[in-house]
């Protein structure tokens, strides 16, 4: 049984139109004579009657306390709903299809109720389905505890349930469909001169995810990546090739030039909303274990960290801003905050070693007028914060100098 996991998100389901061109897309491979098993997520975006946003925003404005296990349940209708819509609109074209809930699909997941791990799949439900030559809608995004609660696997986890379906189904390929024509170079909506990138491997696209490309869930990456599975992100809204993401190439392959893309920084990624924290104290100051326990404690997670022996330098996101006000005010620190920051990233695979890739950056941003306000680096990236104003400066002069516009095409 040949089976293809094919993922819709927000984006590709939010219109009668658009649920047509999916249900087409599944019946193709149904067609072949493959086993097409369908994730969708909640329809939509912020403002649209059924969005995830949508849904949070009313647990917000009515009961500023929701608890979090009902959150999850509010959370998870929207995906229902896409579900059932999807089976349907399948089944008006004269395909059989089931919609099933994570529940139904054996989604197995712990109990941390907004951000679930999923320990287990029970894949004996959709086998029995598919066998019975139906296409199974599944709700992406959501799981059963092991205590029978619905959970949530975090925003933009349906990419997750995909991947982990994928791998637990032994699909040959999980396709993520989405709005722009794949992985590219930068945000295509900030950046026009973006170009498709036809081939990646894991390391780079879970690099671009984790830091800011919205494209694709990191953690979809990592167990695509475990499994040694193939991901092939498309556009919805036309045919043509998308990416495909697998493993590096071998030595052998890059010194013969074959998938291998020859640029030294394969994009580029941002992230906004991000606060710089800088604190003063000495690195013998018992304040400094209340620091990283109260940190820990309120779930607070910090990036971009450099200690030193007076001072501790970290970034956090917006949304932690008050956790991390209480706790400051609370044990009297010496502190100073920096709002409207973003944090841009070059990524690249063969940076690691290579002398001159920050001086290049520096130049960059320097002759833009573009301060440094910090930086950090991995053997694939290099990131510096920057003030948000400057951003779109930044993508754009940075976009040009590591050859990624439009005009030096992304060759493979
Ligand atoms: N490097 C990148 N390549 C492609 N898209 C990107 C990149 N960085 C950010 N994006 C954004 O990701 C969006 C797709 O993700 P998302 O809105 O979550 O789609 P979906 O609804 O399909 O899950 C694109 O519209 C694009 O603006
Ligand atoms: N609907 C959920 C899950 C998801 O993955 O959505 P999308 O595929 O539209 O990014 C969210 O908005 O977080």
């Amino acid at each position: 049984m040949e089976i293809v996991v094919q993922k819709f998100g927000g984006t590709s389901v939010a219109s009668k139109e658009l649920r047509d061109k999916v249900a087409n897309k599944a019946i193709q491979i149904k067609a072949s004579g493959k086993y097409p098993v369908v994730i969708v997520s909640a329809i939509g975006r912020k403002g649209d009657p059924y969005s995830t946003d949508t849904l949070i925003s009313l647990s917000q404005t009515i009961y500023p306390e929701f608890s979090s296990r009902e959150l999850d349940m509010l959370m998870s209708c929207g995906e229902t709903i896409s579900a059932v819509l999807m089976a349907n609109t399948i089944k008006s074209k004269g395909y059989d299809a089931v919609a099933l809930t994570g529940f139904q699909a054996g989604i197995i997941t712990n109990s941390n109720f907004g951000a679930a791990e999923v320990e287990n799949v029970n894949t004996k439900n959709i086998i029995n389905y598919l066998k019975k030559d139906k296409i199974v809608v599944i709700t992406g995004f959501q799981g059963i505890s092991k205590d029978g609660d619905i959970t949530t696997l975090g925003r933009g986890g349906s990419d997750t349930s995909a991947a982990i379906l994928g791998e637990a189904l032994k699909a040959n390929v999980v396709e993520i469909y989405t709005d722009v024509d794949g992985v590219m170079t930068a945000d295509p909506r900030l950046i026009s001169e973006a170009n498709v990138i036809e081939s990646l491997c894991y390391e780079e696209v879970y690099q671009m995810a984790r830091c800011g490309a919205k494209v694709i869930h990191p953690k979809a990456v990592e167990i695509a990546e475990r499994s040694n599975m193939t991901l092939k992100v498309k556009n919805i809204f036309n045919d043509t090739n998308g990416t495909i993401i697998n493993n590096r190439p071998s030595y052998s392959n890059i010194r013969k030039n074959v998938n291998h893309h020859k640029k030294l920084i394969t994009a580029i990624a941002h992230m906004n909303g991000i606060v710089q924290v800088v604190i003063n104290i000495n690195s013998e100051d018992e304040k400094n274990d209340y620091l990283l326990k109260e940190l820990t404690d309120n779930k607070v997670s910090i990036d971009m960290i450099n200690f030193f022996d007076d001072r501790k330098i970290f970034t956090i996101n917006e949304e932690d801003l008050k956790v991390i006000n209480k706790v400051l005010d609370k044990y009297n620190f010496d502190y100073s905050l920096r709002s409207n920051c973003s944090k841009v990233t070059i990524i690249g695979y063969k940076i690691h070693g290579v002398p001159g890739v920050m001086a290049r950056l520096a130049r960059t941003l320097n002759k833009g007028n573009i301060k440094i306000l910090q930086s950090s680096d991995s053997n694939t990236t290099i990131s510096c914060l920057i003030n948000s104003d400057n951003l779109l400066k930044a993508l754009k002069t940075l976009h040009k100098e590591f050859d990624l516009n439009r005009e030096n095409k992304f060759e493979n």
